[in-house]
């Protein structure tokens, strides 16, 4: 049982550089962790009841956990079996009670929320207070979702006690040990089910371990060894979901196996070679990668439209950019959201200022970063960015 104990955990959102929408498919995925991230404040309360407070999309509920308890018997024979079926979505909708004009984003993250707490904390709930605050635009392709199933996962599975607090015994540590990371990263995958429909896991996967990862068919591999690329990330502000977006994907690859099939394996092949390059960078062999890299973002952009999940805003990023001799392409789930940009260690700032504001100048939105993110983590309050400290008014 839980007594008095507030928690602070973050996740990092990611950066797809290739892969999107291949990786579902089984084939490769090469991703990164981003500099922008969401946290989670966990509170014990004493009155018996839980609240979730989601500023980013608007949303606070409150209900007493003794009805909390009613949703037991319908997790009852899965209870600990991670994997959201549709007994336990109905079981979930029917007690929120959407009304009709709900929205998706509402619905999508109050399940998943939902989902997690009752699964993970079984007979124990806690009575308690979360608020979740994220830096990362939602729904835009940077792995919004995912950042909020592993702050769940990691604060539910923490204050239940399942797994232990890192600060408990060391205020210096700032994660959990691999093995109670990886339990963190099962229960994120179901989150994002539920958000998703059908993820790849690639997305809880940076959430959980950060810095650069290859993924497929759920084998993860840290890239140990990463060259500082300089990225510029637009997003367009198009919303989208994923989960449609991901269901289009499959239903076009059901309709022309023999044309689609193909395009995703040349996806497959330019994760591979990027890997190579990205290999051969940090190897520190003098060739010109920057090249091949630029080429492969192109051939993966044209692929990403071929397959019905590009978009004109996505396309004016690639012209715009194009027009200063930078190259894009779209990452996350596309049709909309966000495009990442390469610069070049050479590139001229003064380019790099003219092209975003020429975007900005279209109603994108526009950050410069570098790749590669601390997965997620648990802070002690003192330690909270200033702008986090008083979002969460401490
Ligand atoms: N900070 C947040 N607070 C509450 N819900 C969130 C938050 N961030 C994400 N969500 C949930 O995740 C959903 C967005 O997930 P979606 O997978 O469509 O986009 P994404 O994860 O940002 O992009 P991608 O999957 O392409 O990387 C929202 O509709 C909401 O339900
Ligand atoms: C589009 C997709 O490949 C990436 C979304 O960030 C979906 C997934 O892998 O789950
Ligand atoms: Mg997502």
């Amino acid at each position: 049982m839980v007594f008095d104990k507030e928690l602070f955990v973050s996740a990092p959102g990611k950066v797809i550089l290739h892969g999107e929408h291949a990786v579902v498919h089984g084939k490769m995925a090469l991703a990164v962790g981003l500099n922008l991230r969401t946290f989670l404040r966990v509170k014990t309360r004493k009155d018996g009841k839980i609240s979730i407070n989601l500023p980013n999309i608007g949303t606070k509920q409150c209900w007493e956990v003794s009805q909390l308890h009613s949703l037991l018997p319908a997790f009852q024979d899965d209870l600990k079996q991670a994997r959201p079926s549709s007994k336990h979505l109905e079981t979930l909708r029917n007690f929120v009670e959407f009304p009709k004009e709900n929205k998706e984003t509402e619905s999508l993250a109050l399940l998943a929320f939902l989902y997690l707490y009752v699964s993970i904390c079984g007979r124990d709930m806690p009575s308690m207070d979360v608020v979740v605050w994220s830096q990362l635009p939602t729904g835009a392709g940077l792995g919004s979702s995912a950042a909020y199933c592993v702050c769940l996962a990691a604060s539910l599975l923490t204050i239940c006690g399942i797994i232990e607090d890192p600060l408990q015994h060391n205020t210096k540590i700032s994660s959990w040990t691999l093995t109670e990371q990886e339990l963190i990263n099962q229960w994120a995958f179901q989150g994002e089910k539920i958000i998703h429909g059908n993820p790849s896991g690639v997305d809880n996967a940076v959430g959980t371990w950060g810095g650069a990862l290859q993924y497929q068919s759920e084998i993860i591999t840290q890239m140990d060894r990463v060259p500082m690329l300089q990225i510029l990330l637009t997003n367009t502000q198009v919303p989208r979901s994923t989960k449609v977006l991901v269901a289009g994907v499959k239903d076009k690859l059901l309709k022309f196996p023999d044309i689609i099939g193909p395009v995703l394996s040349s996806i497959h092949a330019i994760s591979q070679e990027c890997q190579r390059i990205l290999k051969d960078m940090t190897s520190g062999l003098s060739a010109d990668h920057y090249p091949i890299l630029e080429e492969l973002i192109d051939i993966n952009q044209n692929h990403l439209n071929v397959i019905g999940v590009g978009h004109p805003s996505l396309d004016k990023i690639c012209q715009v950019t194009a027009s200063h001799g930078l190259h894009s392409k779209l990452t996350g789930a596309g049709g909309g959201g966000c495009a990442v940009t390469l610069l070049r260690p050479d590139t001229d700032p003064n380019i790099v200022e003219t092209v975003k504001q020429e975007l900005i100048s279209c109603g994108f939105q526009c950050w410069e970063t570098s790749i590669g993110a601390l997965g997620v983590s648990i802070h002690l309050p003192s330690s909270l960015p200033a702008d986090i400290r008083s979002e969460f008014g401490i």
